[in-house]
């Protein structure tokens, strides 16, 4: 438990009497920035200040310590069901000196906007899910599974076999879809309703340990696009850590390099080079990257960030049993389908299998992709308010090129309004699109600069964003070394 929660003790510790009164401790904002590492974390909400240092016990987990050093009123309320604040008092240290954030009356009043539009949103019933329309996911989802399973079990045509493995991929890409909704709570209040739904359609069906996946996703939706502000501080975005592979901005692949002595092996300049090419290749392979960082934290062998690393060591698992034999049932029902019910030959069903799994890895990340790359990075220190954040790091996706809305609205299961989801996660896909309205009005109203683009310009923007990342290193490359 962190210092100020320490038994309550770290309130009482910093109320000062004097003469009777109650005296609160006032700290700056500069003094709160001072505290960003896991072992020495204070937080701001709603002005006041708290010390969660090194409490890994925090039922979020290592995602709390993304905020160290800085304001979590808006990340807490994306974040938790109502209630949870009740838990926050015990972690009080004192309050912020207001006037030293420097915040300009503009400022002020953007922040009470989009608060004010959340409480808006909270009284039109957004938050609130259709159990009939996720009723219907979950049916659906299960006919595609079958389906799949029947198209190998019934025949024996390559053809229908190779259609079974693209349709496998597909299911897994829906099936990523709708754990999500469940393990971001939009659907059941009842928190563990949402898990267990999670790691039946995680665990059981894709073969991804829900943990994993919380961390590194609420990570993500934490600190968007930022890059850590050093080494120890675990305030980076999980997702745009692919170095040596590829690199969002010149900085990450500088920080890289300082990171190795210094210097780039040949690895790295080669990848950096020809990372607009190699994009699209190390996305058909990312599944099976995730199933490997999902075996690894189901089973205790390993976790894929620092953040879960800490929490694995310190905490274990959630539901340490059904996650690990969740995955040993996927690869059980796997074993199976992939072999044609023990009929194949290996080098037969090592095609089917790599079909699946790469078509699935292409079908997520292409999603993932225009929702975030190419879109502003920034360095943890220097991240904006929490609605410019979200807004400027992320891209909505929209019909075009002879894509019609319908089928966007399908192949990306909600993520199609990926700034309204960014900005409240616990609404449920199917109130997104009447959320878009009032925030695409919002940001018009303050400003905010706020992007959408069709599947094909997108991925476009997406490559160019590389492609000048890649430039700009090859530039600096040769400044380094004229004669290459
Ligand atoms: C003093 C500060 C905090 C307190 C007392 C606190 C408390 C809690 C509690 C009681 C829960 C479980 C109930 C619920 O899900 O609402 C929870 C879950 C969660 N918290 Fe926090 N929290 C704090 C700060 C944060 C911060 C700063 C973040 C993110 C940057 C965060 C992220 C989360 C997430 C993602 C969950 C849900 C985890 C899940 O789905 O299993 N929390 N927190």
């Amino acid at each position: 438990m962190g210092k100020g929660g320490d038994a309550a003790v770290g309130a009482s510790r910093k109320i000062q009497l004097i003469g009777g009164d109650d005296k609160v401790d006032k700290y700056t904002w500069d003094e709160v920035k001072k505290h960003i590492t896991p072992d020495d974390a204070w937080v701001v909400y709603h002005n006041k200040v708290y010390d969660v240092s090194g409490w890994y016990d925090h039922p979020g987990g290592g995602v709390i310590f993304t905020h160290a050093g800085d304001d979590m009123t808006d990340i807490f309320a994306a974040f938790h069901a109502q209630g949870s604040q009740a838990m926050i008092k015990k972690f009080y240290i004192g309050d912020l000196i207001v006037e030293s954030t420097k915040k300009d009356q503009r400022q002020i009043d953007f922040e009470k906007g989009y608060r004010d539009l959340r409480a808006k949103l909270v009284m039109m019933g957004m938050f609130k899910a259709s159990k009939g329309f996720y009723a219907y996911k979950c049916l659906f989802n299960m006919c595609m599974w079958l389906t799949a399973v029947a198209m190998v079990y019934f025949s024996d045509s390559t053809a229908v076999h190779v259609g079974s493995a693209l349709l496998l991929g597909l299911f897994w890409q829906q099936c990523g879809w709708l754990a999500h909704d469940f393990l971001h709570h939009q659907v059941f209040k009842h928190r563990k309703y949402g898990d267990l739904a999670g790691i039946f359609w995680g665990d059981l069906m894709q073969g991804y340990s829900m943990q994993w996946w919380k961390n590194k996703h609420n990570g993500h939706h934490a600190v968007t696009n930022l890059h850590n502000s050093s080494l120890e501080s675990l305030d980076g975005d999980p997702d745009i850590d692919t170095m040596p592979l590829l690199a969002w901005s010149l900085k990450q692949a500088q920080s890289f390099r300082a990171a190795n002595n210094g210097k780039d092996t040949a690895f790295v300049r080669t990848a950096i080079r020809f990372q607009a090419f190699t994009y699209f290749p190390i996305l058909l392979l990312a599944r099976i990257s995730w199933l490997n960082e999902s075996f690894k934290t189901a089973y205790g062998i390993g976790a894929s960030t620092a953040n879960a690393k800490a929490e694995m060591e310190r905490k274990g698992l959630q539901y340490p049993l059904l996650e690990k034999v969740g995955i040993a049932l996927h690869y059980t029902w796997m074993a199976i389908l992939t072999t044609g019910f023990g009929q194949w030959s290996i080098p037969y069903s090592m095609m089917y299998f790599f079909t699946a799994t790469c078509s699935c890895g292409f079908f997520l990340a292409t999603v993932f992709g225009l929702g975030h790359n190419g879109m502003s990075v920034y360095d943890a220190e220097t991240r904006p308010d929490f609605w410019n954040l979200q807004v400027t790091t992320t891209r909505n996706i929209i019909g075009g090129h002879g894509i019609p809305q319908f089928f966007v609205d399908w192949f990306c299961g909600g993520l199609q309004y990926q700034v309204e989801h960014h900005l409240f996660p616990m609404i449920p896909r199917h109130n997104a699109a009447k959320v878009h309205k009032l925030v695409d009005s919002f940001c018009k109203e303050w400003g905010v600069k706020y992007h959408e683009a069709d599947m094909i310009d997108g991925t476009m923007e997406v490559l160019r964003h590389l492609q000048n990342v890649s430039d700009d290193f090859i530039v600096e490359m040769i400044k380094d070394f004229p004669a290459m």
